[in-house]
C-alpha cells in the first residue's frame, strides 16, 4: 500500500477533486470535477464525463467518493486537504482540521456562504468516508494576509476593525500556485509587478509585488470587486441600505439576491455561465459582457496604481484561461499601460499572448496542487495530531 493525498475544492459552482502519490512533489494520479452544481451536474473523471443528479455540493461529494473508490487499490488515503475558503483574521498556514478548528471557522459561514458551509460539510463527509485520514484546511485568505493596512481596512470606526472587518481577499490558493510557476519559471519577473486576473465563477484580481499581494479587488466577503457568475461585485453601499429601508426586503432576501441572483446572471436574466453568453445573440448578454469586461478594465487600472506599474497582466481561472474574446476585450485601450494582445497566441491560450512591452500571460491555476503540497507537509511533520 503506497500513501495517497485527496484534494477537494468546492467553488460556487463547481467540486473538484485530486488524487495524488504523497511525496514531497506530489505526484497527481487522477484529478476530475463535478461542473454546473445545482443544475444538471457533469462529473468528470480520468476521460469519462456522465451527468449525475447533484443538486447540492453534499450529494456531489458523495457520487464522487463513490467514484473514486475503483481507483483506490493499492492506496491508502493518509490526507485529505480541503480548500476552505474563510481563515478569518485567525488562521493563515494550513491547519489540521480539529473539531476545536472547524468549530471556529464555522464563525465564518456567513462571510462566504457560497463556500464556507460547502467547504465544512465536506470535511465531514470525507473525515467520515476516510476516518484514518488527516483533514487539512487550506485557506483561500492565507495569501493575501500580509497585505498592506490601507488595503486590509475600511473607512469604519476602528472597533469594526479589530472586531475582524477587514478586507482578507479570496482566491489565495490560486494566486499562491501562478506566483510560484513565475518563481520557478521566471525569477526575474518574480520579483517585479503583476496583476493576477482570476476570473473563473467566482473572480478577483490581486496586485503582486515581488510575488506577495499587496491589493485584491476582493474584501471581507467573496462579493466585492468584480462582477461574476451570480454575484454582484463592487456596489455602493447605500444600493443595500436602499434595498432594506426603502423596499423592505428581508436581510436574508437581499443575501441571496446579491451572492446568487446577481452577476452575469442578473444582468443577462439568462445564466451565469461566460460560454453561453458568448454563444448567444441576446441584448442583455451582449450587455452583461460589456459591464465584465468593463469591470475587470478599471480594476487593472486600479490595482497598477496600487504597484506604481505593471510588468505582466497574467490571466487564470476557467473564463481567464480559455475565453480569448474575454481577455481580449478586457486589455482594449490598455496600450497606455504597454499591454496589448497578440491575436493569434490569444486565441490558442497560449502562455505568452501580450504584443506590448508588459508581458500578458494565460497561467492555467492549480490550487489542488497548493493544497496537495500542504497536506503533503503536515503528514511529514504530524504537527497537530487529528483529535
Ligand atoms: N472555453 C470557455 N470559454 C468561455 N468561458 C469558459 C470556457 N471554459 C470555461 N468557461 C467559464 O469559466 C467559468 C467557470 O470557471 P471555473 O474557474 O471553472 O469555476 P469555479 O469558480 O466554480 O471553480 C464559467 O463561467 C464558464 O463558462
Ligand atoms: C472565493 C471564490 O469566489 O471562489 P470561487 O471562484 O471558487 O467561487
Ligand atoms: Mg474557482
Amino acid at each position: 500500500m503506497s500513501g495517497a493525498i485527496l484534494t477537494l475544492n468546492t467553488g460556487s459552482s463547481s467540486l473538484k477533486f485530486g488524487l495524488y502519490r504523497d511525496a514531497a512533489e506530489p505526484e497527481m494520479l487522477l484529478t476530475g470535477q463535478v461542473d454546473g452544481l445545482g443544475q444538471k451536474a457533469q462529473l468528470v473523471i480520468e476521460k469519462s464525463t456522465r451527468t449525475i443528479d447533484a443538486p447540492t455540493h453534499e450529494s456531489a461529494l458523495a457520487q464522487v467518493i463513490t467514484a473514486l473508490r475503483p481507483h483506490l487499490s493499492g492506496l491508502t488515503i493518509s490526507g485529505i486537504g480541503h480548500r476552505i475558503v474563510h481563515g478569518g483574521p485567525r488562521f493563515a498556514e494550513p491547519m489540521v482540521l480539529t473539531p476545536d478548528v472547524l468549530t471556529a471557522l464555522a464563525e465564518f459561514s456567513p462571510l462566504a456562504p457560497l463556500h464556507q458551509p460547502h467547504n465544512l460539510a465536506g470535511v465531514t463527509a470525507a473525515r467520515a468516508a476516510f476516518p484514518d485520514a488527516v483533514q487539512v484546511g487550506c485557506f483561500d485568505t492565507a495569501f493575501h494576509r500580509g497585505h498592506p493596512w490601507v488595503n486590509d481596512t475600511f473607512a469604519l470606526p476602528r472597533n469594526f476593525y479589530h472586531e475582524g472587518v477587514r478586507r482578507y481577499g479570496f482566491h489565495g490558493l490560486s494566486y499562491d500556485y501562478i506566483t510560484g510557476v513565475i518563481a520557478a519559471e521566471d525569477p526575474g519577473l518574480h520579483k517585479r509587478k503583476m496583476v493576477i486576473a482570476h476570473l473563473g465563477n467566482g473572480a478577483s484580481m490581486c496586485a503582486v509585488r515581488e510575488g506577495k499581494s499587496v491589493g485584491s479587488t476582493m474584501g471581507f466577503s467573496a462579493l466585492d470587486g468584480l462582477p461574476m457568475g451570480t454575484r454582484c461585485g463592487q456596489i455602493d453601499p447605500g444600493v443595500v441600505l436602499y434595498l432594506i429601508e426603502q423596499r423592505g426586503m428581508a436581510p436574508s432576501d437581499v443575501l441571496a439576491m446579491l451572492y446568487r441572483e446577481s452577476g452575469l446572471l442578473g444582468l443577462s436574466g439568462l445564466t451565469s455561465d461566460m460560454r453561453t453568453l458568448l454563444a448567444s445573440d441576446a441584448r442583455e448578454a451582449g450587455e452583461a459582457i460589456d459591464y465584465y469586461v468593463f469591470r475587470a478594465r478599471r480594476e487593472i487600472g486600479a490595482l497598477t496604481a496600487v504597484l506604481g506599474g505593471i510588468d505582466a497582466l497574467v490571466f487564470c481561472g476557467g473564463i481567464g484561461e480559455n475565453a480569448s474574446v474575454i481577455r481580449a476585450r478586457i486589455v482594449e485601450g490598455l496600450e497606455y499601460l504597454g499591454i496589448g494582445i497578440e491575436p493569434q497566441a490569444n486565441l490558442r491560450n497560449d502562455r505568452e499572448i501580450g504584443s506590448g512591452p508588459t508581458r500578458v500571460m494565460v497561467i492555467p491555476t492549480d490550487e489542488e496542487r497548493i493544497i496537495a503540497r500542504a497536506v503533503n507537509v503536515a503528514l511529514s511533520e504530524r504537527l497537530n495530531p487529528v483529535s
